[in-house]
């Protein structure tokens, strides 16, 4: 076995100026060897560099050669800063790499979602602008997208064909820098993971107007997989096609969910187009590209991505539109400090049995946020109960609570504790 290394002792936080640059540059004493620095030093001014007055009686030209050689001063100022970016993303990924190779000797799982949201909450908490912290976030995304899959390739499955909402869900939260597998349905994705083909799954929970993604829910009851993670997602609709106008659409493709949300929406512009439900959003869209009198719901990416027309965008008859999605995987999360815990569980049958469950968690003081009951197919007219409950059910603090919800619930099975979700725009361009 590897000896795990210890961080190097430089690999601390450098001491900053006011302006946010190294006091001493961080950057470039550690240069990658293969990156080419246009300049070793900081251009003169950096930052602080203030466009020259341009004297009355200068000419035209030759205000515009003023005005060229201050762009290109400025430009070699973010050249400059590049390179220091540059030089300390290699430097976080060396130690990132280094954390790797540690909990590949721990066994310890890559994605430790509760330490990236502590991350991002920290640096958006001290960011000073005039970055927006929504940027930043998204950035950030990506850096710990480079950084997990550097400490371990990771594999992620998803309801396919590429460009359904849980695609592009998942590249939001996730990142580009990890390997996507799109699978056929949702049966197909609880499988792979509970396997260990894939390490993580993205699947849709619930949706704000429509309610739970019931078949999701099921799936929990019958696959040993746990939720590590959630996000939600604004989620908008377009109208797409091949044709150019929206009187050249006869027939539209979608999910059964975008053409229920969108229903008033069609019914008011295409009264006469006939609405065809498709497994996905992404299969309607793949399926209007050579039907020229076909248009598909969807989200406005998949546009690009066919060669299709937006005839149409914000098409969704309520705006605020969520989905509630879920980062699924083979073993629980055990690390900082979750503060959701979801569970399934079934009651005895008998008076005041479910209201018997509800008071344990009341006495606990703990919050639930959700309560739904499904069908428990094995039997009928019996139900399964999927809850949501505001805090970390492993924790010593509830050990109490945790025995007593076994006793008055005839099966109890934890489903993992993770971290709130952030809600994100799957609108960005
Ligand atoms: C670096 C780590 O591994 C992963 C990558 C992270 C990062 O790049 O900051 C944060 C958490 C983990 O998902 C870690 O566990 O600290």
């Amino acid at each position: 076995m590897e000896m795990p290394e210890m961080p190097d002792m430089p690999e601390t936080p450098g001491k900053v100026d006011k302006a946010g640059k190294p006091a001493k540059s961080a950057a470039s004493g550690q240069r990658e060897k293969s990156a080419q620095p246009v300049q070793d030093q900081a251009p003169a001014q950096v930052e602080t560099a203030v466009r020259p007055e341009q004297p009355q009686s200068q000419s035209q030209g030759q205000s515009q050669s003023a005005d060229q050689k201050f762009l290109a001063a400025v430009r070699r100022e973010i050249d400059w800063v590049d390179e220091e970016i540059l030089s300390l993303l290699n430097k976080r990924a060396r130690i990132s790499k280094r954390v790797g190779r540690l909990k590949a000797g721990s066994g310890d799982p890559v994605f430790k979602p509760t330490r990236e949201k502590k991350l991002l909450d920290r640096l958006t908490a001290m960011n000073p602008g005039p970055l927006p912290n929504e940027h930043l976030r998204a950035i950030y995304r990506e850096i710990m997208s480079s950084s997990r899959s550097l400490q371990r390739p990771q594999k992620i499955v998803y309801l396919g064909p590429e460009g359904t909402f849980s695609h592009l869900a998942a590249m939001e939260y996730l990142g580009h820098s990890v390997e996507y597998l799109p699978k056929a349905n949702f049966e197909a994705v609880f499988a792979a993971v509970s396997r260990g083909e894939a390490e993580l799954g993205v699947i849709p929970l619930e949706n704000s107007l429509e309610g739970s993604v019931g078949q999701s829910l099921d799936l929990f009851h019958r696959h040993d997989v746990f939720i590590q993670a959630e996000l939600f997602c604004r989620i908008r609709h377009a109208l797409l096609s091949k044709a150019m106008r929206m009187e050249d659409v006869s027939v539209v493709y979608s999910h059964p969910q975008p053409l229920a949300q969108c229903a008033q929406w069609l019914h008011a512009n295409l009264p006469n187009a006939a609405l065809i439900p498709l497994e996905s959003t992404a299969a309607a869209a793949r399926t209007v590209v050579d039907k020229p009198g076909a248009a598909a719901v969807g989200q406005s990416r998949l546009a690009e991505m066919h060669g299709l027309s937006v005839l149409a965008s914000g098409i969704e008859d309520a705006p605020d539109n969520w989905t509630r999605f879920c980062i699924i995987a083979a073993s629980r999360l055990a690390d900082g400090q979750p503060d959701k815990t979801s569970i399934l569980f079934t009651t005895p049958d008998k008076p005041g049995a479910l209201a018997a469950v509800l008071a344990t968690l009341a006495e606990a003081g703990i919050n639930m946020s959700k309560l739904e009951s499904r069908p428990l197919k094995s039997e009928k007219w019996k139900y399964v109960f999927f809850a949501d409950l505001e805090c970390d059910l492993y924790a010593e603090e509830h050990k109490k609570a945790l025995a007593l919800l076994r006793e008055k619930c005839h099966t109890l099975r934890l489903l993992g504790s993770y971290p709130s979700g952030p809600k994100l725009d799957l609108n960005r361009e």
